[in-house]
């Protein structure tokens, strides 16, 4: 069994209604969010590889290009914008195009925080 990830990163501002520190928080503010998604399976004996790279790359450019430099209260389909919607919004958003999706974790890494979808 083979793994396959790439990981991406963008920039993007929300707001969130949460019980601490909650004046902040409501207040638009930005982070920078690393993502990585993960493949599952067996190399194709013939080319040797699980999915191209460059394909994988260009599913996740698409995904890259709607989350980089927007608000993400304004992205419908996400809900409110935490770590743990933003790695289902992507997962639901490459399944249809990564056969062998495994895994999607969105990354945090100023404060260590990190939240996994495996589907
Ligand atoms: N379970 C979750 N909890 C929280 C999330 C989340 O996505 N899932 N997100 C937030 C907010 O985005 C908040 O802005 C982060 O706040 P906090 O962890 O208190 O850290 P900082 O404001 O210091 O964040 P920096 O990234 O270091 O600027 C809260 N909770
Ligand atoms: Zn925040």
């Amino acid at each position: 069994m083979i793994e396959l990830s790439k990981r991406f990163y963008f920039e993007a501002a929300h707001t969130l209604i949460r019980v601490v520190d909650a004046e902040p928080s409501r207040r638009i503010h930005g982070h920078t969010y690393h993502a990585e998604v993960m493949l599952r399976g067996e190399p194709d004996p013939q080319s040797g590889m699980l999915l191209d790279l460059g394909i994988f790359e260009r599913v996740l450019a698409e995904v890259r290009e709607q989350l980089d430099h927007h608000f993400l209260d304004e992205i419908a389909d996400l809900g409110p914008a935490t770590m743990e919607n933003l790695a289902m919004w992507i997962w639901r958003k490459v399944q249809p195009k990564l056969p062998g999706l495994a895994r999607v974790c969105v990354y945090r890494e100023a404060s260590g925080d990190k939240c996994c979808y495996a589907g």
